[in-house]
This record gives structure tokens, sequence and C-alpha cells, in this order.
């Protein structure tokens, strides 16, 4: 459905303040985006290759806690003292949990302008935005604004952090102009609105569809921007709870995708893995061979979301060429085995067996 606009004398002027917000939030967008003498100690990551099932960064000031917290989690030891930038560098530990691998990477401490280029500001965002999530490690004695204040630093280099990608359709063409459609009336948008932006991110010719009516200018400009926007999960942990008082400890809790630890007191850690394992939602997979009991021992980690052929990809890369349908049993399956093909998604802990058409190939292993 297209959206027209009476202009009456109010929505003229909420429509002159609207235009100055979007220009605004342009300008802002502008500003940030990665430019030409970009100071900081360059912008790519450190040098750690991912490895494992997933891969956790520990993003956070000076001080908090850091290389505490993945000295407790994984068998590396990453320096721990009472100074700042202790650690000057990603260092990589394995966190086992249900039966994945997940790889911690401790950070230096980041601070105020990080994203602009103070410290390593620019090097561990880029780490952070490698990673499937960041657990931002705060110290629950310092004063509240310190996680607006990171949220802001990394808000700034165009990562998302718990949020969905705006449900806004763009795609650009050759030609034929600019074509603006609203599913629904728009609260913060309008088509002129989009029009200005449009033309000034030089899409002349474009296809947009509005899905989302709470859609904000913000978030139409991540949609333009969006080679250079991440969206990752964030998990915020609140440690050294053992110095606070049991009434703040309860304010913290309470805070939104919020956990507190102490990694002193050993208080706290275990349900912060917890925590990291649902929101990675890493899917096991258990294959079974004909005429033979699966093996729970053993798991194939996948992607939430995941099909039989990325499990096929996660066994052999040439094992769906030879595919002729898989047997699932679990969550997954509407009866017990089901039949499928390459894509079924499946569920945490189905059980998997994949027939081939080559002879021997009845087996994922
Ligand atoms: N009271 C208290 N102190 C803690 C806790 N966890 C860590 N510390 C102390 O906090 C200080 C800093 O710890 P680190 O692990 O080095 O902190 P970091 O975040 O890695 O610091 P940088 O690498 O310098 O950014 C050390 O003196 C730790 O002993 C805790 O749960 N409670
Ligand atoms: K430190
Ligand atoms: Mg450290």
């Amino acid at each position: 459905m297209r959206c027209t606009f009476i202009l009456t004398r109010d929505r003229i002027s909420s429509r002159l303040i609207k235009r100055q917000c979007s220009k605004l939030a342009r300008l802002r967008a502008q500003l940030l985006e990665p430019g030409p003498g970009a100071g900081g100690a360059g912008g790519t990551g450190f040098d750690v290759s991912k490895s494992g099932d997933a891969r956790i960064a520990l993003v956070g000031f000076p001080s908090v806690g850091k290389s505490t917290f993945l000295s407790k989690v994984t068998k590396t030891k990453s320096e721990v003292a009472a100074y700042s930038f202790t650690t000057l560098t990603a260092i990589p530990g394995v966190l086992e949990y249900g039966g994945a691998e997940i790889q911690v990477l401790d950070l230096p401490g980041i601070i105020e302008g990080a994203s602009e280029g103070k410290g390593r500001g620019r090097q561990v965002i880029s780490a952070a935005k490698t990673s499937d999530m960041v657990l931002m490690v705060l110290d629950a004695t310092k004063r509240a604004e310190q996680r607006a204040l990171l949220e802001a630093e990394l808000e700034a280099v165009g990562i998302r952090l718990n949020q969905d990608p705006p449900n806004i359709y763009l795609k650009q063409k050759k030609a034929g102009g600019m074509k603006i459609t609203f599913q629904a009336p728009p609260k913060y948008l309008d088509e002129k609105m989009l029009y200005n932006i449009l033309r000034d991110y030089r899409m002349l010719n474009c296809e947009v569809l509005v899905r989302d009516e709470n859609a904000t200018i913000d978030q139409f400009i991540d949609v333009i921007m969006k080679d250079h926007r991440t969206y990752i999960k964030c998990l915020y942990v609140y440690n050294k709870i053992d110095s606070i008082s049991l009434e703040h400890l309860n304010t913290l809790a309470h805070e939104p995708n919020t956990a507190v630890m102490s990694c002193e007191l050993d208080l706290g850690i275990q349900d912060v893995v917890e925590r990291c394992w649902e929101e990675l939602r890493l899917i096991r997979i258990y294959t079974k061979r004909k005429g033979i009991e699966p093996d729970f021992s053993e798991a194939l980690i996948v992607r939430n979301h995941s099909t039989i052929e990325d499990v096929c990809d996660a066994v052999h890369r040439t094992l769906k060429e030879s595919f002729k349908y898989a047997l699932v049993w679990g969550a997954s399956a509407r009866h017990v085995p089901q039949r499928v093909g390459l894509s079924h998604v499946v569920a945490d802990e189905d059980v998997v067996s994949i027939v081939g058409s080559k002879s021997g190939l009845s087996t994922v292993k």
C-alpha cells in the first residue's frame, strides 16, 4: 500500500522538524564512516585466527576483570593486574561447553573515544565485529554511565547490539527513479524524508519497501549502509559484585540482557557461561549409522537455523553431492524418523542419519 500525506499546518511543522532530524542523523552517520585520515592504530583487528564453533569477544573498559574472567573459564592464562592496560593484545582461550568449543577473546581495555582511534580502540572494535557475541564486561563498582559510553563507542563504528536488521527492503536499480512504498502508515518516516536521504546517498534509482511501521531514520540509514553495519548479540556482565551493596546488585541484575558475577569469589560465572550458550544458539546434532545406536558422546555443532545441507557440510564438503535423503529423530521431526531433504531445518539435539546414493554411503560418519 502506498501512503499519501495530507499536509495540514501541524503536519508541515512536524515535517520540518523531521527533516532536520533526518539531516542530523545522516550527517552523524557520515561523520562516523571510516574515511581517509581516520586516526588510530589501524582499522583491522588483531591477528588471531577464528577457531572452534563460535567466537565471543570480551569488551570493556580497563581493569574490569576481562582477563580474570578468561582465566576462569578457559585453560588460557591472561595476565591480571590492578593497573589499566595490562592486556595489550588479543588473547584467545577455548571454552568447552555443551560439546562445543567456543573461542573466547580477551581484549585490551577500551577507553572513551576508542571508535575514533584512541588507544587500541579501533583494533579492539574490529575484533569484536568478527565475533558471534560480545560479552560486555562492566565494573559493578563504577558509575552507571560506563554501559552507555561503551555502547556508544560500538554504535559509532556500525555495531548494533541486540538489534535485528531493520525490516526495510532496499534494492538499487540501474534506472527508473525511486519507488518508495510503506506497508503500513509509518510513525517516524515519510516519503519525502526517504527521498531526501536517498538523494544524499546518491541512490537515485532504487526500490524501497518499509515493512516496519516503527522504522526510524537511523534504521533507514543503517539499511543504506548495510555493508558497514554488524548486528551482534551482547550480554552485559557486571563483575566485582563482591564489592557492592545488595540493593545495588539487585538493580544491576534486573537490567535487560544482563548477568552479574564476581570472578574473585567465583560467583555467577557458570551462569554467565550458560547465558552465553543460550545466546549463541548453537545446535548439537548427533549422527547415527544405519542399524547402530547414535553416538551421543560427540556432537556435531552447527548454527541456529541450520539445515541438513549445513549438517552435510559440517561432516564433509563433498557429502551432499551423493546425498539422497536424511532420516531425522528429534524436535525438528514431525514423526520419527522423518525422511527429509537438504532444506530441512534441524533442531538442537536432533539425531540425523544421512543416506547417500553411492553404495556404502549410508551414514554421516
Ligand atoms: N573485587 C574484585 N576484583 C576483581 C574481580 N575480578 C577481577 N578483579 C581485579 O580487578 C583487577 C583487574 O583485573 P584484570 O582481569 O586485569 O582486568 P582487565 O579488564 O583484563 O584489565 P585490562 O587488561 O587492563 O584492560 C585485578 O586486580 C583483579 O584482581 C572481582 O570479581 N572482584
Ligand atoms: K588490569
Ligand atoms: Mg586484561
